[in-house]
């Protein structure tokens, strides 16, 4: 955990590769090798042999410090952002401009890896890679006679085809892996050590202090940074093992409460965000999940397969000094990125638009989405369009994609990535997603890669750790809810290719995934969730913290840093499988445009672009629902909450609490009239009831507004009307 995690593969954990080249190939065609390649060889393998082995100690101490100070273990310079910036935490409006190169990272090698994706460029590339006749490993080859390390294949022809950098980079990368290995060997026996240090006792962790609740104080500070995390290790193993470890008369939740303190400490988070995540984890795992958002994930580039290969790209790279291999299994495009001595944002491949920079989990909605080609598309949170210019690629620049964000800034990054990357088959719009599909609907898929907390992205920005307050899990699950009945809204459930809806998130929070799914599942009896066809991640929860959701939650993916060394991510795919009920909770109605220009019957679609009813009498679900009474009820504990930690009394607080949707509850209760008279609410509603079903609309143009710490949720202007049921109809 935690050791050279930039170095380690994403996606599945792999068995190790090295096997492989020793394996023996015999129908490998005779590769002509370029004079510098055999050079380079002799001079790696004089290289490695004067290469001592990595020394124990060595390897332990960089471990150790990992684990101490919660850094790499190898100094790197910071990677180069991502132009499909999921955080918008960096602010990079223009993801043009990147950073200069890296530093210090010292592994490479091309895998052999196998193949399996979900796009038909993978064929074609295995082609083009096979005729190409360049050195550059590949995964593709699996399928290919002349694949690389097979086991036929003899080590000499194998050696033969390897460039002078995968030579060199497969030598240091199998000294990095044995490093890493016996790193983690070490860490073992360091908490077997502990261990046995203890045997036959129960560590003694809990203080006898406690504070006004109740709860037992840690005496330690700040600077006993060994000792907390020892103490945190210590109790990870009594919450694992609790009967035999636990302090007599000492309570689980005791030993979670401290875990907690300490975590905080150590990490330096807010008590409220981890608190949040450590609910997610069993107490192992959740320290793991800390521990991993303490190292940068690994430098990934998506090829742009609209202008080039993988292999092209793989071998232009390679030949200006970059130490890459392809990222996994699992995917076609993408490169790791494990040195390199020229700015990944500048470099003539970029600038031509080969690639773009983009973290791995990034790939994930987009491969579950499966555009076809010649289909509509609407990529609803578009910007800067890293997976636009994804989808478009495996369209093959064919059909028609919609790319809408609400931030004009960083639409102009989007149109500028779509230019570069050579995608001619898409329109940039720049709507609030709310406004669909009255702006337009009947799209064949949408994707909805929302706004959202950033908590699968620590590691990226570590400001999360603290600038998320219980406002914000009450604010942006409130938009992905309204986004997400848009986006179902939005889509042609007659499609013949599709009828799809993607949801993603960059945020591992129950709140922002599994309870807005299940909001939909609610509010739209018209999707069913369907397998996302991506061949690892977790389960979604169908249980967790009291919170039962559907079982097909299960079909949903989670992705963390410290399982499969990628950002936390979030991917649930749903299936339009009829129109959306014109009673249906948020909505208005509209004609389907996809209908009306097909000349095909005209079905009633309905939609809403202010969709939370006021009056949703109708069922709010036990979990995922939202309830602005209920939400409200949170609201004002939070609030009170806040003001007994700032040492004020509660009740002396006036009645004015934040609505979900920024509105103050004390504006909400009266109704601005034209006259510029108020009206009571109560008056309002006894009126609504004796009338005719009224629906009252709160429409709010609610944007997340990207800051320097990550996603402000702004509610900008509150417009309320009334409208009989009948009218509507
Ligand atoms: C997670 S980012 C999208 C990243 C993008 N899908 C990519 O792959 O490059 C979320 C985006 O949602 C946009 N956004 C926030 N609220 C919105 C709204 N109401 N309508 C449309 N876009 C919105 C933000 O401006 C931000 O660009």
């Amino acid at each position: 955990m935690g050791v050279g995690r930039r170095m380690k593969k994403q996606g599945p954990p792999e068995p190790l590769d090295e096997s492989l080249v020793t394996r023996k190939r015999k129908d490998a065609p005779p590769a002509a090798i370029p004079e510098r390649t055999k050079r380079s060889r002799i001079e790696a393998k004089a290289k490695a042999a004067a290469r001592p082995p990595p020394a124990k100690k060595e390897a332990v101490a960089k471990g150790g410090k990992t684990r101490i100070n919660g850094k790499p273990a190898k100094k790197f310079a910071p990677p180069p952002p991502s132009d499909d910036d999921d955080v918008m935490s960096d602010g990079i409006d223009n993801p043009d401009v990147m950073e200069d190169g890296l530093e210090g990272v010292n592994v490479t090698g091309l895998d052999a890896l196998g193949s399996a994706s979900e796009d038909d460029e993978d064929l074609e590339l295995a082609d083009d890679f096979a005729d190409s006749g360049s050195d550059i490993m590949d995964s593709d080859e699996e399928i290919k006679k002349v694949g690389m390390w097979s086991d036929e294949e003899d080590e000499d022809d194998v050696e033969e085809k390897l460039t002078a950098a995968n030579i060199e980079g497969l030598s240091r990368k199998l000294d990095m892996q044995r490093a890493v290995e016996e790193a983690e060997a070490a860490a073992e026996l360091e908490e077997a050590n502990l261990q046995t240090n203890i045997a036959g006792e129960r560590p003694k962790i809990l203080e006898d202090e406690e504070d006004e609740d109740g709860r037992p104080i840690s005496k330690l500070v700040t600077q006993d940074i060994q000792l907390l995390r020892t103490r945190l290790n210590d109790t990870v193993r009594v919450l694992d093992d609790f009967k035999n470890l636990a302090e007599i008369g000492r309570s689980r939740a005791e030993y979670r409460a401290q875990m907690l303190k300490d975590l905080c400490a150590y990490y330096g988070y807010s008590e409220f965000l981890a608190d949040k995540l450590l609910n997610l984890f069993p107490a192992r795992e959740a320290f793991a999940f800390f521990e991993a958002n303490e190292t940068p994930r690994p430098i990934v580039i998506r090829t742009n397969t609209l202008r080039t290969h993988r292999r092209e790209l793989a071998q232009s790279l390679i030949n200006r000094g970059v130490q890459l291999e392809p990222v996994g299994k699992w995917s076609k495009v993408g490169l790791q990125i494990f040195d390199t001595q020229i700015p990944l944002g500048a470099s003539p491949e970029y600038l031509a638009g080969h690639y773009i920079l983009q973290a791995a989990s990034s790939f994930l909605p987009v491969m579950a989405l499966a555009p076809q080609e010649n289909e509509r598309v609407l990529d609803m949170t578009a910007a800067p369009g890293g997976k636009t210019t994804h989808i478009a690629a495996l369209m093959k620049n064919t059909g028609c994609i919609f790319a809408n964000d609400a931030n004009k800034d960083r639409c102009k990054g989007l149109i500028g990535n779509i230019h570069r990357l050579g995608v001619r088959n898409t329109v940039v719009c720049n709507y609030s997603a709310l406004e669909f599909p009255r702006v337009m609907g009947g799209f064949d898929r949408v994707l909805l890669d929302a706004p959202c907390s950033g908590t699968g992205v620590i590691a990226k920005d570590a400001s999360v750790k603290t600038n998320k307050t219980e406002a914000d899990f009450m604010k942006l699950p409130h938009l992905q809810k309204q986004l997400i009945l848009a986006a179902i809204d939005s889509v042609d459930h007659h499609s013949k290719t599709g009828g799809y809806i993607v949801y993603s998130t960059c945020s591992v929070t129950i709140e922002e995934n599994e309870q807005v799914v299940q909001y939909a599942l609610n509010k739209r009896p018209n999707v069913k969730l369907v397998e996302t066809g991506l061949t690892f991640g977790k389960e979604g929860f169908t249980k967790i913290g009291g919170k039962i959701f559907h079982p097909s939650l299960k079909m949903t993916r989670r992705y963390y840093p410290h399982t499969y060394n990628v950002d936390g991510f979030f991917v649930a795919k749903f299936k339009k499988t009829g129109p959306t009920p014109p009673n249906a909770v948020g909505v208005n109605e509209a004609t389907s445009t996809a209908k009306k220009q097909s000349n095909a019957p005209v079905v009633t679609e309905v939609f809403d672009k202010t969709p939370i009813r006021e009056d949703s009498a109708d069922e709010e679900s036990d979990f995922g629902g939202f309830d602005e009474d209920e939400d409200q009820k949170y609201m004002q504990r939070a609030q009170a909450k806040t003001m007994r930690r700032k040492g004020k009394d509660p009740k002396s607080a006036p009645p004015k609490v934040q609505k979900s949707n920024g509105v103050a509850k004390e504006a909400e209760d009266k109704d601005e009239q034209p006259n510029g008279e108020t009206v009571a609410k109560k008056e309002k509603k006894s009126k609504a009831t004796a009338d005719a079903p009224v629906v009252t609309e709160v429409e709010v143009t609610t944007t997340a507004v990207p800051t320097e710490n990550g996603v402000e949720v702004q509610s900008k202007k509150v417009r309320r009307k009334s409208t009989s049921k009948k009218s509507k109809a």
